[in-house]
């Protein structure tokens, strides 16, 4: 299939050669100083799991309002749970997005020492049998894959190959099912976008999409150009914070989702750090200190975060 984005094939980067490692790393430090967003494939993650996350996303959307809203996001104060169609409004010059989706955030114990910090705590679950059994492993998987990126980010970085290993191990990240009413069904025409245009916020983005037209992002030349889907691969893309990690040398880029003809889903997985791993550039030395002063992942996911909802 033509395409002016990258297809990374990324199974190199489970070889035991360094070699076939470091040739992986090129071609994704290519993709991340280009456009900044790429296709994956050789990444590992069996198509079946990913249409089962697909058709236990839309058992959930399918439940009647009261059960969605049961597991409000509202109520959860930690980034987790459901939002309805115009809960979430991206770009703050247009209307709110026309999507409804849910979250689920990293899984511990509620005697973990960490439970009660910001952005940890309870996930929300749906009452449906195998739902949340499911979701974790398919939120383990793109966890692990999101590593495995990052050692191939790290050589081509110049970085030890394990340099984020410690700043990965419990993240905030999300696991995101999203759901983009149809056009005709969509109620009066606002000019809402499915969502509206936005860089992410995190480290890196690693998106299913389900065959059904609407992502788009914008090159470096300002063009906005279509992402379609490939069967299989994922859609992968910079987010903010590893741009700044990188004093801009990966690129974030602007995306957004239009508003699609017949119904349309996606899976988002958003892996951002661990809330207490030190966000300070690994190039540019002073210069890019002072630019980008050391923060830490929390701090910086909290400062994206506050404007782009509406009821906080
Ligand atoms: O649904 C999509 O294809 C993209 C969604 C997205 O960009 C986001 O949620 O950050
Ligand atoms: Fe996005």
């Amino acid at each position: 299939m033509m395409t002016v984005l990258p297809i990374v094939d990324i199974s190199g980067l489970f070889s035991e050669a360094l070699e076939d490692r470091r040739r992986v790393g090129e071609d994704l430090g290519a993709a991340c100083r280009g456009t900044g967003f790429f296709y994956l494939t050789g990444h590992g993650i069996p198509p079946p799991l990913v249409a089962n996350v697909f058709e236990a996303a839309a058992t959930f959307f399918a439940l009647d309002e009261t059960r969605k809203h049961a597991l409000a996001m509202r109520r959860m104060r930690n980034n987790r749970g459901y939002f309805e169609v115009a809960e979430e409004q991206l770009d703050p010059n247009a209307p709110p997005d026309r999507k409804e989706g849910f979250n689920i955030g990293l899984e511990l114990l509620p005697a973990d020492p960490e439970f009660d910090k910001p952005f940890r705590g309870e996930n929300a679950w749906p009452d449906l049998p195998g739902w949340r059994t499911l979701m974790l492993d398919y939120f383990d998987r793109c966890w692990a894959l999101g590593r495995v990126l990052h050692r191939g980010f790290s050589l081509d970085l110049g970085l030890d190959e394990m340099f984020f290993e410690d700043k990965l191990d419990a993240p905030i990240a999300t696991l995101r099912l999203l759901r983009y009413p149809p056009a005709a069904a969509a109620g009066s025409p606002d000019g809402a976008p499915g969502a509206g245009e936005h860089t992410d916020y995190g480290n890196v983005t690693i998106l299913a999409v389900d065959g059904v037209a609407g992502l788009q992002l914008q090159t470096r030349s300002g063009d906005w150009i279509d992402a379609p889907s490939i069967p299989d691969a994922f859609i992968c893309n910079i987010g903010d914070c590893l741009m700044r990690w990188t004093n801009d040398v990966y690129v974030s880029t602007p995306h957004r989702v239009a508003v699609p003809k017949q119904e349309r889903k996606s899976i988002a997985f958003f892996l951002d750090p661990n809330p207490d791993a030190v966000v300070v550039p690994v190039l540019g030395g002073e210069e890019a200190l002072r630019r980008y002063p050391p923060t830490t992942g929390a701090a910086y996911l909290r400062s994206r975060l506050d404007p782009t909802y509406k009821t906080a």
